[in-house]
């Protein structure tokens, strides 16, 4: 199959989007579902499985509307009905949808109901009867038992996205419930990375005959290099900052923690060391996290630390070997719950369906709690053909919860999770490398590490979870006022700004030359065949070196020896004054 057999305004809009090739479930889907079959298809996560259904859903109402006169009352119709787990997803795809209909958007329209925008407000704009409705099923359910939308005699095609999460979210008995306002014969189109039980009902319930496609493009398993590093919890604090400080890891990268508390436990305790991140969680509002992916897709941050609580909740409620919830989780969670400001949002989802461009690589800092789940976050980076890394820390058994303050509680299950994602990743000729390095080198960090960590209280995090909502919640009132009128407006709101500016120590923010490690990045390190003991064998790869001084520059990013922090203050270093202040040449003169 290639892109010039579709109708020339969809070509177009692909040349210009850069899609010169289909992937390989587009290269399969796209003809089937054109011939009229409907579609089961289970393809890896960023293998382009959105345009594997938009496209032919366009095609199709092209052509059905090229049949119709012009003045015909019968062209405008609700033919498609596009169902989602989540709203951040409905919007990418709507987004999709418009980047294809670039060149033909009189023809078609697509709408998003799955915002937040009150039912009734929306009745207008269904009215206008769209060719293509997104929507998560509650919203399209709440629509269709109120009439607003109705399509018996139009609907000609139905996909659920994301089948396993939209079935794992609850939404199966609103599923049945939509099933019995639509016509009786429709194309259908189940998507998902990863197939369940419950995908298989949904099979027998909605499909006909399918074209079942489960698809593995070798090509892309070599794109993802995956590592781990076994450590303990404090441990993963001061790796982290070794990595991110001394940019072991260069490029954009996605930092997954397993809940809301630990997302601003890591974000203050990185903020101590100015390294700037923002967060990702479902108690942001709407049009915050859709901003916050957008600017994150255009490079206007470089990290973001992000939960994906409810994806994890899913993927335990449906998978058998996932492991239980324990009951510690259960209890502090339901502690956090009462200090909550407001409510999750059911309908979020950050490892699941969201299109990250250009990630160099997502962090496990907690292990995610089952297989799937772990497949789903690696599935940030290395999308589209691209490379990327994931690294994961995973806490031994002996070591988990030795740390009470900073513990995560799912840390108990890492290994037992690590070994069936390890089994897992085998089945799919995939390996998880072990990321070596030498505790010497970075111990000499351990110290304001300690500090930093210290800093970052239960208070601390409390308040800052507080501050960021309310300011996320007034930053969304401006994005839903400003989105489409003053673009500009928005390049001045940022969502990475520190939450304790106080709490911030300015030495921290430099790395001492003396403290400089020799530590290789996770790449070079797993490329050499390194002693795990003391990682020697890395030197000639990627090493930062012990005690370098000229090229200090590329280990802090572009600005760091610029301005107020340039070249000239660096004597003000107060590690660097207090070690020339202890010399005996000085203490003599003191004297
Ligand atoms: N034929 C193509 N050529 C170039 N880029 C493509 C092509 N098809 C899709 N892409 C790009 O690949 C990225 C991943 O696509 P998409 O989001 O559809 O993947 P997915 O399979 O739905 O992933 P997930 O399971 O995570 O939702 C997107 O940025 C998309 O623009």
């Amino acid at each position: 199959m290639i892109f010039n057999e579709l109708d020339p305004r969809i070509s177009r809009a692909l040349s210009k989007l850069n899609f010169h090739k289909p992937t390989l479930i587009q290269a399969e889907a796209i003809p089937l579902a054109l011939a009229g079959k409907d579609i089961l298809a289970r393809a890896k996560t960023g293998s382009g499985k959105t345009a594997a259904y938009c496209l032919p859903v366009i095609q199709k109402i092209l052509t059905i509307k090229e049949a119709i006169p012009e003045t015909s009352p019968d062209r405008a119709a609700i033919r498609s009905l596009i169902l989602v787990p989540t709203r951040e997803l409905a919007e990418q795809v709507t987004k999709h949808i418009n980047d294809f209909l670039i060149y033909c958007s009189k023809e078609i329209k697509v709408v998003n109901i799955a915002n937040t925008t009150p039912v009734q407000l929306q009745r207008p704009i269904l009215s206008e009867l769209p060719d293509i409705i997104v929507a998560t099923p509650s919203r399209a359910l709440a629509h269709l038992d109120s009439q607003n939308i109705v399509v018996h005699d139009t609907l000609d095609s139905l996909v659920i996205d994301e089948a396993d999460l939209v079935l794992s979210y609850g939404y199966e008995v609103d599923i049945q419930k939509i099933l019995t306002h639509l016509p009786k014969i429709f194309q259908c189109f189940l998507m998902s990375a990863t197939l369940t039980k419950n995908v298989e009902n949904l099979k027998q319930l909605l499909l006909r005959n399918p074209a079942i496609l489960t698809l593995h493009d070798e090509k892309d398993e070599i794109n993802l290099t995956q590592y781990c590093v076994r450590c303990s919890e404090v441990d993963k604090f001061l790796l982290i900052y070794v990595i991110l400080k001394l940019r072991l890891i260069k490029g954009k990268c996605i930092l997954f923690v397993n809940d809301i508390d630990r997302c601003y436990r890591l974000k203050l305790f990185l903020e101590q060391f100015s390294i700037k991140t923002c967060v990702l969680n479902s108690e942001l509002p709407l049009n915050s996290r859709y901003h916050i992916v957008q600017e994150f897709n255009k490079g206007i941050y470089d990290y973001i630390v992000a939960t994906d609580e409810n994806d994890l909740k899913a993927d335990n409620d449906t998978d058998d070997e996932t492991i239980e919830e324990h009951d510690e989780t259960k209890t502090s969670d339901k502690k956090r719950d009462k200090t909550r400001l407001r409510k999750k949002d059911k309908e979020y989802g950050s490892s699941r369906g969201i299109d990250f461009i250009n990630v160099t690589a997502v962090i496990n800092f907690d292990f995610p709690t089952s297989a799937k789940s772990y497949i789903h976050r690696v599935g940030r980076t290395a999308r589209a053909s691209q490379k990327g890394m994931s690294l994961s820390f995973v806490v031994p058994k002996e070591l988990a919860g030795k740390h009470k303050i900073v513990s995560c509680p799912s840390a108990k299950h890492d290994e037992e999770v690590y070994a069936k994602v390890e089994k897992q990743q085998s089945l799919a000729g995939a390996t998880l490398r072990p990321y070596f390095f030498d505790m010497k080198q970075v111990e000499g960090f351990r110290y304001r590490v300690e500090d930093a960590m210290k800093a970052v209280t239960r208070t601390a995090i409390k308040e800052a979870r507080l501050k960021d909502i309310r300011s996320e919640i007034l930053n969304s009132e401006i994005l839903k006022t400003h989105f489409e009128d003053n673009p500009n407006d928005l390049k001045a709101l940022r969502h990475d700004t520190i939450i304790h500016p106080k709490r911030v120590q300015q030495h921290m923010k430099h790395v001492p030359s003396y403290l400089m490690p020799k530590i290789a990045t996770p790449a070079a390190n797993a490329s050499a065949d390194s002693d795990p003991v003391n990682g020697e064998s890395a030197e000639s790869n990627e090493y930062i070196p012990f005690r370098k001084k000229s090229t200090n520059e590329r280990y802090h990013g572009k600005k760091l020896f610029k301005g107020k922090f340039g070249p000239k203050k660096r004597k003000n270093d107060p590690l660097k004054t207090f070690k020339l202040d202890s010399t005996p040449s000085k203490r003599k003169k003191t004297q």
